[in-house]
């Protein structure tokens, strides 16, 4: 098939010598269920990657190619069946400095919104007030400071996943992985948050993987987009996005490189979709429009 455009893209990226990758898979295989009566979901078949220091990546793709298994992999909450992990040279392993936005904010319910993004904090900064300047500063950055004392029942989904973001963001961790942590947030705030992102991850220049489905966000954000396919879930290309930064001055959207890129994608997800029979829109005829 002829794609619109032939962005710079390579299955593996290979760090320059002057940023060293921070985080690399090689080789990595897991299977969910393996082993058991009923063949199991090859979550992610031979998957490797190679993050460069102080990259912003998004990681893209249809439903079920394997996303959050890749951020839970890095974060060693998982071990993959075989291949390798390397954080900074070393086996993964959750700490400090590895923040995680899951899909699902895990917010304690009996402590208020400062409270529980001081939780976070406990171990990082011993003493109380520092500790409450901290996450004050970053309930205020995702526009919650109202809320400070509210409890996580009182507030919207939309304004629970702003507090998680601030949790994993309160730590300054050097690696933040988030697992769409935008997706319950009305458009507007939505927009708002991906430029405070933006602001907050050039200021501290920390590794960031992000995933997401909406592929508008996947360029906006990312040095590179991985684009991800199913069953099984593998990594497709990597592409090198090559919009100049900083991207809140000015109308990154509106650039030649983000049309082609946008419509590059949307149109590689929409034949992974349709040629996917395991996916609802498998087969169905939705024209390209072009
Ligand atoms: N704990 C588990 N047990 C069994 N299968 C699992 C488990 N976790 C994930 N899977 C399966 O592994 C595959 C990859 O799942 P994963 O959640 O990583 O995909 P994803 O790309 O993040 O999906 P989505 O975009 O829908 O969140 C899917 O087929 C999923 O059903």
């Amino acid at each position: 098939m002829n794609y619109p455009v032939a962005p710079t893209s390579h299955a593996m990226t290979s760090a320059p010598a002057t940023a060293p990758a921070r985080i690399v898979l090689e080789g990595v295989n897991k299977t969910f269920g393996a082993g058991e009566k009923n063949a199991g979901t090859v979550a992610l078949k031979d998957v490797n990657l190679a993050v460069p220091d102080r990259a912003f990546v998004s990681l893209l793709g249809p439903s079920g190619c394997g996303k959050t298994t890749v951020l839970r992999i890095v974060n060693g909450l998982l071990a993959p069946d075989s291949g390798r992990v390397l954080i900074s040279g070393a086996p993964p392993r959750p700490g400090p400095n590895m923040g995680f936005v899951f899909q699902s904010f895990r917010l304690i319910p009996w402590s208020t919104i400062r409270g529980n993004v001081e939780f976070a904090l406990v171990d990082a900064i011993p003493d109380r007030a520092e500790r409450r300047a901290r996450a004050d500063r970053y309930i205020e950055l995702v526009g919650l400071s109202r809320f400070a004392d509210a409890y996580p029942s009182e507030l919207s989904g939309g304004m629970r996943q702003r507090v998680a973001l601030a949790r994993a963001l309160a730590v300054e961790p050097d690696i933040l992985l988030m697992d769409e942590p935008f997706a319950s947030i009305d458009a507007q705030t939505r927009e708002l948050m991906q430029m405070e992102l933006m602001r907050l991850w050039s200021a501290r220049q920390s590794v960031a993987l992000f995933v997401t489905h909406s592929v508008d966000e996947a360029i906006l954000l990312a040095d590179q987009v991985v684009l991800m396919g199913p069953r099984p879930g593998r990594i497709l290309e990597v592409i090198d996005v090559g919009l100049e930064r900083p991207r809140w001055t000015y109308d990154v959207r509106a650039e030649k490189r983000f049309i082609e890129l946008r419509a590059y994608l949307w149109d590689r997800i929409r034949t992974l979709v349709l040629n996917d029979p395991g996916s609802d829109f498998y087969g169905r005829d939705l024209g390209t429009g072009r």
